[in-house]
């Protein structure tokens, strides 16, 4: 089957003061697909998702999304293709002033130029499309439990039709039937709208179950990208302990007897 690529990443290197995180780092998201990036603590998957997304200036690299150079592109068109991915972040960051509607309505009425009505009406669709009961567009964000809080974020993050959504620790501090929920969400968009989903995860149930291809995060760079189980195959110390360790081993089995 041929891909294309729709992000590539080339000699990415970002540093913080002396801090070193990202050494020549190559990367590619190819359409349709489900790519899950993990790592060691520190080894740098949410800068990387930040600088793939335009929130973080790297110091040398190029990142070139629907094959233009994201960073040397003028302000406009920048944005114009940043908001061609939708981003879940850790923690939700929803505005606790505002409804779960008017934070999903927000950027439909700041970068598509939707009316107030219209962007809240809208917000609805991508509140169900999401998983959530009707009544949840009136709540605010600090009486949500955490799996509602990770499905408002889907739905803002969906919120302009985007190509490709980052999601970053979606199941963290999620208990694991919630977690399974979601990755069944994640498939399911993914399947239904052509989506294309770059996921940030320590969660082994989640790369089992919805990942096409795992991107490892060491040493600076992207070790090994493949499939699963091809991944989990690879001749690395931290691979072999995170894959076959108990909970990698629990993980892969539960995935087989499904
Ligand atoms: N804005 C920043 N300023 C300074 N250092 C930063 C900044 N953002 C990240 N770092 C550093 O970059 C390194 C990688 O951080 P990052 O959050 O990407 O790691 P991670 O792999 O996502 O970790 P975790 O799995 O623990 O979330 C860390 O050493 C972190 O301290």
């Amino acid at each position: 089957m041929s891909r294309t690529s729709i992000i590539e990443v080339r000699g990415l290197c970002n540093r913080f003061g002396r801090n070193s995180v990202h050494e020549d780092l190559d990367l590619d998201l190819y359409r349709g697909e489900i790519l899950g990036v993990v790592g060691g603590s520190g080894t740098g998957k949410s800068v990387l998702l930040r600088s793939i997304v335009g929130l973080n200036r790297p110091v040398a690299g190029e990142v070139r999304l629907f094959g233009q150079n994201l960073l040397a592109l003028p302000a406009a068109e920048r944005s114009r293709l940043e908001q061609r991915l939708g981003v879940l972040f850790q923690g939700g960051a929803l505005f606790s002033s505002l409804t779960v509607r008017e934070n999903v309505a927000l950027p439909l009425i700041e970068h598509a130029g939707l009316s107030r009505r219209d962007a809240e009406e809208l917000a609805e669709v991508k509140l169900a499309l999401s998983g959530l009961a009707p009544h949840a567009g009136d709540l605010y964000p600090a009486s949500l439990s955490g799996g509602m809080v990770k499905r408002v974020s889907l739905a803002r993050a969906l919120a302009l039709d985007p190509d490709v959504v980052f999601l970053d620790e979606p199941t963290a501090g999620l208990d694991p039937i919630g977690a399974a929920a979601f990755d069944q969400l994640i498939l399911t968009l993914r399947n239904a709208l052509g989506l294309t989903v770059f996921m940030v995860t320590h969660d082994l149930d989640s790369l089992w179950t919805a990942c096409d291809r795992i991107a490892v995060l060491s040493q600076k760079r992207v070790l090994v990208a493949d499939e699963p189980a091809k991944v989990a195959q690879y001749d690395d110390p931290w691979i072999r302990d995170y894959f076959n360790g108990p909970r990698g081993r629990a993980a892969y089995q539960a995935v087989q007897e499904s």
